[in-house]
């Protein structure tokens, strides 16, 4: 290298400035490799009974449970803010809660109810998400049907394929099968296609872990109670493996998902970034309840700049990889985009 290196610094320097594209705003701009948009956002709502009805979620600062004619107006600002699609979470009354979860396949249930009104006002203009999973709707807070103590597979599939046919029927764009159920994704297609649905998509929770960081959503939708001290370790993955994840995401889209997700989000970039890598298929993120709480509670301390590391951790998102994010920052990130 040069002459004039100095002796003991690495071959290239003074010669290679990492700092000199840095140095400008203009110049950081030209060589900025991920730009967030308000078309990367999924925005996550939650559904209460009523009318006119609001409640903070006390474990979510600024994220409340709205009745079904305030959904409708919360889908409209996402409209207005070019927001491409909302996730809909239904806080179940605790008295339709069941061992059974009947009112899963309810084609009544607050969550269609909130499907056919916000698609009756808006229609195309913005797409619906819904989980397929059977913790909004049952008294022991499992995702499926408990048998002797366990979440069973295929009995828990059959309810999922008819959770799902009614979902699509009040008008649901996307069901997001949440359950990690072996073989829900290909039953579900099945389900969905011979009932006439060819064009509602799947997103798969593919690589969904059993995490920690769901503590809040929990709140939310009311289920915390219902689950007690039990926990979703034989169905959601162990956070501790990440070759596992690629076999899932594999197994979903072989199966006909339209596209994947990881889930949470920012422990968990790692399997973003593989998944995408590995599967080049459409692929999103969850920034979890947990993630926002523990954001938004430092910045409510004063100890982060909650609009700069909102904005940051979604854009970190973008460069592990994700297509898009489900964010409950996601009308704030769209307001600043
Ligand atoms: N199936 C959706 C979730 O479980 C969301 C979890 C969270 O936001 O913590
Ligand atoms: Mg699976």
């Amino acid at each position: 290298m040069s002459d004039r290196s100095p002796e003991g610094f690495p071959a290239g320097y003074p010669h290679t400035r990492l700092r000199r594209v840095r140095r400008h705003d203009w110049s950081r701009r030209l060589v900025r490799q991920e730009t967030l948009s308000v078309n990367d956002l999924i925005w996550p709502l939650f559904i209460r009974e009523g009318s006119n009805e609001r409640e903070p979620i006390v474990s979510m600062p600024g994220v409340e449970r709205l009745s079904v004619d305030l959904i409708v107006d919360a889908v409209g600002e996402a409209v207005k803010l070019g927001i491409p699609a909302v996730a809909l979470f239904p806080a179940t009354d605790a008295k339709l809660k069941t061992p059974g979860c009947e009112e899963a396949i309810n084609p009544e249930n607050l969550v269609c109810r909130a499907v056919r009104a916000v698609k009756e006002k808006y229609a195309d203009a913005i797409g619906v998400i819904c989980d397929v999973a059977l913790d909004p709707y049952s008294s022991h807070g499992q995702d499926g049907l408990v048998r002797d103590g366990y979440v069973v597979n295929d009995e828990t599939v059959e309810m999922l394929c008819q959770q799902a046919i009614v979902q699509a029927e009040a008008g649901c764009d996307v069901i997001a099968p949440s359950d990690m159920m072996d073989g829900r994704v290909g039953a579900v297609r099945q389900a969905l296609d011979g009932s006439g649905f060819l064009d509602v998509q799947i997103m798969a929770y593919a690589a969904k872990y059993a995490s920690a960081f769901y503590g809040p959503f929990r709140e939310a939708v009311g289920s915390a109670g219902n689950l007690g001290s039990g926990d979703k370790r034989t169905y959601q993955m162990d956070p501790a493996n990440g070759d596992e994840a690629l076999r899932e995401v594999a197994l979903d889209l072989a199966e006909g998902a339209d596209s994947v997700m990881v889930k949470p989000g920012m422990p968990y970039l790692d399997i973003v970034r593989r998944v995408k890598e590995t599967f080049a298929a459409p692929t999103f993120v969850y920034q979890v309840s947990g993630e926002y709480a523990m954001l938004v509670a430092a910045a409510q301390n004063g100890w982060l700049d909650r609009e700069r590391v909102m904005l940051e951790s979604l854009t970190a998102f973008k460069r592990a990889g994700a297509d898009g994010v489900l964010t409950y920052f996601a009308r704030d990130a769209a307001r600043l985009l």
